[in-house]
């Protein structure tokens, strides 16, 4: 097999990028229905498979887990997870032939492994689903001519996936029908019945391409949501150590401090996530953003080159043949950071608190999804695409290190993001540790200062750089659309 995306001429590799269109909500008014009372099988039941399968089955859809022999016959971990929640579960023999749709929801270093197993199960004309273009993509997977190919992406970890879903809103989703695997052009209404299932049209759906939906999604797990956010996360603590913080309080700022101050992102953009600052902490939240991105920006740009050319997913397929060496290594490695071992302090830390003793995280966060923006952009990933990969996605990932700080984030997301995380950080740290020797605590883990007192020019001039960005343009847009999202904070 050899990468699908380099064996396109530059004409047809535009193009597959360039597929992007935001669906209407009227364009899932039929909901669940051309699925319902089809056979879904679902192979795999970790983050995704789980997830998913709860949201499609409260949706009313007939859903069912084929798992390895060695997963029932263990009784793992996967086989708790689908029977616990009353599924039924059974081998690849048992359900494949009679499935309608199966979706592939195992590790993406399993693909080739799971489809060259499962495919001469598959009925004449049923449906092969994905959660992730990488198999199709970067790994060139060929797939029997009448199996309709598509792809339920949501843009978020598992977990959140149920949780939006329990809370009446949803997950941006992107949805793809491979071009080479469409035979009875039923592909994109199966998608769309698909995305109405797991609530993707409450957040917003866009009809991407399996070749978009996997060089937008590996450069924003490598980059804004998880390698800029553990980076943070371990500078952030180490620094407010270093200035003799007490390390209980600095590991409970960092640990909930993104969910917070990225809830204000959610709602409201970057500028909302500003808007919670004083003027002076605003103005200098936006002088040290302005510095990351100057300092980030080659990183940023080399990880998209990196995804675009294939030499990403080379690398990390070298891994895949070595035992996932370097993904355990740097997963153990992260597991001994002070941040991770250092139990959080009981006093509560106020919502406004998280600002104004947050505003080098805030910074993080505003240069990271700003930069991300951008060098999607450029290298031709179209805008929609790139906000729900950058700015929406931010809070999501903030909500599992919430809950149990990096361990969390890297449990949930995928080993294919896991393992761009992980090279992210390690070039990361080292670029910013000039940058870092500047840092005090009146940006992290202090208050910033009193007063509000600023130069109105300076002001004006700022405000109208954060509200400006085209970020900011589009994501109004497409929050005005999330009529249904939630509070968490
Ligand atoms: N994690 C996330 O939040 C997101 C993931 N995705 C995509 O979703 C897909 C699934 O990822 P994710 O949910 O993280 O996966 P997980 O690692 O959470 O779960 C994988 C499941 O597959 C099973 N499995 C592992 N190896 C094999 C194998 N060789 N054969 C059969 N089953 C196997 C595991 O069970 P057991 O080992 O017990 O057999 C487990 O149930 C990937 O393509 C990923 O890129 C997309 C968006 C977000
Ligand atoms: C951000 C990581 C992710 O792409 C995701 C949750 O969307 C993944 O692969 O886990
Ligand atoms: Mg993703
Ligand atoms: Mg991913």
């Amino acid at each position: 097999m050899a990468n699908y995306f380099n064996t396109l001429p530059l004409r047809l590799q535009l193009q597959q990028l360039g597929v992007c269109e935001f669906m209407d909500r009227s364009e899932f008014n039929e909901g669940v229905k051309k699925l319902l009372g089809k056979k879904i099988v679902i192979v795999g039941c970790g983050a995704q498979g789980l997830n998913q399968g709860l949201n499609m089955r409260d949706s009313g859809l007939d859903i069912s887990y084929a798992l390895r022999e060695a997963a029932i016959k263990e009784q793992r971990q996967s086989y708790k997870n689908a029977t616990e929640n009353g599924f039924n579960v059974g081998t690849y023999e048992e359900l494949i032939p009679t499935a309608d749709m199966v979706c592939n929801l195992t590790p993406d270093k399993q693909h080739t492994s799971v489809i060259k197993t499962i495919m001469p199960l598959m009925k004449q004309g049923s449906t092969l689903s994905y959660s992730h273009g990488f198999n199709i993509v970067e790994e060139g997977m060929k797939i029997r001519e009448d199996i309709t190919v598509i792809m339920v992406a949501p843009k978020c970890p598992g977990s959140e996936v149920r949780e939006e879903y329990k809370r009446g809103f949803g997950v941006p989703t992107l949805i793809a029908v491979h071009p080479e695997n469409d035979p009875n052009g039923e592909g994109l209404e199966q998608a769309k019945a698909y995305a109405a299932a797991t609530g993707g049209h409450r957040a917003g759906v866009l009809r991407s391409s399996f070749v978009a939906e996997v060089k937008s999604d590996l450069m924003g797990e490598q980059t804004i949501l998880c390698g800029l956010l553990q980076t943070g996360s371990i500078l952030s603590f180490d620094k407010m150590v270093e200035k003799g913080v007490e390390p209980g309080y600095a590991a409970k700022l960092v640990q909930y401090g993104w969910e917070t101050i990225t809830e204000a992102l959610k709602h409201g953009g970057i500028t909302n996530m500003m808007d919670r600052l004083s003027n002076p902490a605003k103005i200098e939240a936006f002088r040290l953003s302005e510095e990351l991105k100057e300092i980030m920006r080659p990183l940023f740009q080399k990880h998209m080159d990196d995804i675009m050319s294939g030499h990403f997913s080379k690398t990390m397929m070298e891994d895949w043949a070595n035992d996932d060496a370097n993904l355990l290594t740097w997963r153990k490695a992260t597991g001994e950071t002070a941040f991770e071992k250092t139990e959080i302090a009981s006093d509560p830390i106020s919502e406004q608190e998280y600002f104004d003793n947050g505003v080098l995280m805030i910074a993080f966060v505003k240069s990271g999804v700003e930069l991300a923006f951008e060098t999607m952009t450029e290298a031709g990933i179209i805008a929609e695409s790139a906000y729900y990969e950058s700015l929406h996605e931010t809070p999501l990932i903030a909500n599992t290190i919430a809950r149990k700080k990096l361990f969390e984030m890297n449990r949930v997301i995928s080993d294919t993001a896991e393992y761009g995380c992980y090279l992210f950080d390690h070039a990361c740290k080292p670029l910013l540790a000039d940058f870092m020797k500047k840092i005090d605590t009146n940006v992290i883990g202090k208050s910033f200062g009193s007063g509000n007192a600023v130069d109105n020019q300076e002001l004006i001039k700022v405000n109208a750089q954060i509200r400006n960005h085209p970020v900011e343009k589009v994501g109004a847009y497409l929050r005005s659309s999330m009529t249904e999202m939630k509070k968490i904070v």
